[in-house]
């Protein structure tokens, strides 16, 4: 009798995939504010976080991310972005639940590693062990002015930095847990020995037991070293199955050189639901209506550092990309990868990879339920994922589809649990448990 086959990294066996919503306010299209029966300050009521965190907890998603860049990282004149501080929002959300997790994005670049783990400590002892923390180092030239850079950090000053912080939360976070006096000393972060804030035994025990989740999102060499290192979970960009698994695979083995389990890889999936593909395809070009004229392009270029009005939009698009490829260095690698894998993956023009981009970088799907179920079976089994992050069109009615026509299909086919999560383990510590 041969000895059954090691599980190759990523075959799920009988693991379900994990789901989570990125909840980009009002959704991912830049028409989505303007649909039907949404309101263009919806998001900055508590009404609009709790309904979304019933749509996710009773959809059985596992937790509600939150993208965010700070400052006035995008012209409000195009569309309402991002105006909530995700931990505040994600309190509303958490206030709401009792299983789902949270997961703010807060940057590297622009915070203070002490602080901000004290901040992150309490909301998770709050929460029951139920918030994760994505890593990124994001600076975007918007970003420069609001916190004063006299320049932007180039993308290795921001890892270097982004690394030591890590270091840093680490040891706060270990002083909160234990008591016991912590200290650093390095190259951009220098913190005398000091005592651990005073806190009650119980505060303590709870972050002892299962500290918040490490995230990281930031595709390049250094986002991938960074997150082998020290996250338990990727939010990645990933438009091809291939590269994907490619990229997996990968993690794996950097995480095993740092003698660790890989982090668990949750790619970001666009999605324009409906019950048939007319349907569907009736709902994209309504919010594409709805959205400010040449958004994507213009989206394009500056992801890309590109001009299109140079390149020949009728061309194969993989050779243009390459030569004129200038990712902006407060960019992302990550997202422009995943483009030009698209790109030289199908051989397609740069017009025809423009329609394709409506997920800025992440995979993007128009259609009914059942075809996208496929590709997210076929990922998950595929080593390739360890679940996803859903970006809905527009919320909440494209999470509200999501959780009535997908998951049920995912449920019927084994990936997604039947029954919601099991309170007695919180989210942090579940999702540390999944790793291989
Ligand atoms: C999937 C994904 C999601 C990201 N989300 C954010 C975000 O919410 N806020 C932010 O400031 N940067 C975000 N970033 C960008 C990176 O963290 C950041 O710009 C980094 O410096 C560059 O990423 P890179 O390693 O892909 O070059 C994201 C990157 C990726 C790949």
């Amino acid at each position: 009798m041969t000895a059954p086959a090691e599980p190759r990294a990523g075959d799920p066996g009988d693991r379900h995939m994990l789901l989570g919503a990125n909840v980009y306010d009002f959704g991912t299209d830049a028409g989505a504010w303007r649909m039907p029966g949404t309101g263009p300050q919806d998001n900055l009521t508590a009404r609009f976080w709790r309904h979304a965190a019933d749509l996710a907890e009773q959809g059985g998603l596992d937790a509600i991310f939150l993208a965010d860049m700070p400052g006035l990282a995008a012209n409000p004149a195009l569309r309402p972005n991002r105006m909530v501080e995700p931990l505040a929002a994600l309190g509303a959300v958490l206030a709401r639940t009792e299983r789902l997790g949270v997961i703010a994005t807060v940057s590297t670049s622009s915070n203070d590693p002490a602080e901000l783990t004290t901040r992150l400590a309490t909301q998770h002892v709050l929460s029951g062990g139920r918030t994760g923390w994505n890593v990124v180092t994001g600076v975007p030239a918007a970003i420069e002015r609001d916190f004063g850079y006299r320049s932007s950090p180039g993308r290795e000053d921001r890892y270097r930095r982004a690394e030591e912080f890590l270091e840093v939360h680490r040891r706060v976070m270990e002083a909160l847990a234990s008591g016991r006096r912590w200290s650093f000393s390095g190259q951009v972060f220098d913190y005398p020995e000091q005592d651990a804030p005073r806190l009650p035994e119980s505060f303590r025990a709870a972050l002892a037991a299962t500290p918040p989740l490490i995230v990281q999102a930031g595709g390049s060499s250094q986002g991938r070293e960074l997150a082998a290192a020290t996250a338990e979970t990727v939010f990645a960009a990933e438009m091809v199955k291939e590269a994907a698994a490619r990229n997996y695979a990968d993690l794996h083995e950097r995480a095993a050189r740092h003698g660790r389990p890989a982090p668990l890889v949750l790619p970001g999936i666009h999605m324009v639901l409906g019950s048939t593909q007319e349907e569907a395809e009736r709902r994209f070009e309504r919010l594409t209506e709805l959205g400010p004229r040449d958004y994507v392009t213009r989206r394009f270029e500056h992801m890309l550092g590109i001009r299109l009005d140079q390149l020949d939009p009728h061309g194969p698009a993989a050779p243009q990309l390459e030569r004129a490829l200038d990712v902006p260095d407060g960019g992302s690698v990550g997202f422009a990868r995943a483009i030009l894998s698209y790109a030289a993956s199908r051989e397609i023009t740069l017009s025809a990879l423009l329609r394709h981009f409506s997920g800025f970088g992440h995979q993007f799907y128009v259609g009914p339920p059942e075809p996208l179920a496929d590709i997210m079976e076929d990922w998950f089994r595929g080593a390739a994922c360890d679940g996803f992050n859903i970006l809905a069109d527009a919320n909440p009615s494209g999470l509200r589809l999501f959780v009535e026509q997908v998951v049920p299909v995912l449920r019927e086919r084994g990936l997604a649990p039947a029954e919601p999560a099991d309170p007695a383990e919180p989210f942090a510590a579940r999702l540390r448990k999944a790793r291989r």
